[in-house]
């Protein structure tokens, strides 16, 4: 399987100090940033864009930038974020009327792709794409804020996905986003994650190396 990631989501990041903040997180051990980006419209909050990804690839950024776009439609502003320097683009299939489309589009410019499913949106957007795929994401709250709790049901769709992943031989990350924390990230490795999204777990915390070592040790116990 891939190697374990840890993708602190900068929606609980302090936005007034960004670029240090990432700096931090990264230097704290992160694997990669989870940039959520809501439009007021797929869901009620509205965050940030293209220019902020740019910015923090100029601040010298290098770990990849995980963009998980919760607008709708996703087609236009494909090819903003990727010159911006996201290295993966996922999106929800309720945002696009043509799936395969759009994953082809993020590909043509470069980027990993990857689909999102909210937690009662069924895995079925799956059938007919895996060739396609880069990562899963499943949510496991609502998407629209951080700081929500963990959806239990969240469970039984990551052990879905991956027997999926793993049928379909392809290589695809599963990763899984909101609510993750210390007490709760072990069963969510042992259900088949790979690359765990956490926002005001880490960054509502003043050590965030502290916190990154549990999570680590605690999916270590999974294996
Ligand atoms: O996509 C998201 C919300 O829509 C965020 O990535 C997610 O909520 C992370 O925050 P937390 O770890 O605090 O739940
Ligand atoms: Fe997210």
């Amino acid at each position: 399987m891939a190697q374990n990631w840890i993708a602190p989501s900068i929606l609980s990041a302090d936005f007034a100090r960004l670029g240090e903040e990432v700096d931090n997180v990264l230097a704290a051990g992160a694997d990669v940033v989870h940039f959520d980006v809501m439009d007021n419209h797929f869901v009620p909050n509205l965050t940030i864009g293209p220019l902020v990804c740019e910015a923090l690839r100029n601040h010298g950024v290098t770990a990849p930038i995980d963009v998980h776009l919760m607008i709708d439609p996703v087609d236009r502003i494909i090819p903003d974020f990727a010159k911006a320097g996201a290295s993966y683009i996922t999106f929800h299939p309720e945002a696009s009327v043509h799936l395969d489309r759009t994953l082809q589009l993020i590909k043509d410019q470069g980027c990993k792709a990857g689909l999102v499913f909210n937690p009662s949106t069924s895995l079925h957007y799956l059938d007919h794409v895996m060739d396609k795929l880069d990562m899963i994401l499943l949510m496991s709250v609502n998407p629209g804020f951080g700081g929500q709790s963990f959806l239990p049901s969240a469970l039984t769709k990551l052990r879905d996905a991956r027997k999926r992943i793993d049928e379909s031989g392809f290589d695809i990350r599963l990763e899984i986003d909101g609510g993750v924390k210390v007490d709760n990230i072990r069963e969510i490795k042992a259900a088949g994650a790979d690359t765990f999204v956490a926002g005001s777990a880490i960054f509502g915390k003043p050590d965030y190396k502290a916190v990154i070592d549990q999570m680590r040790a605690e999916i270590a116990k999974a294996e």
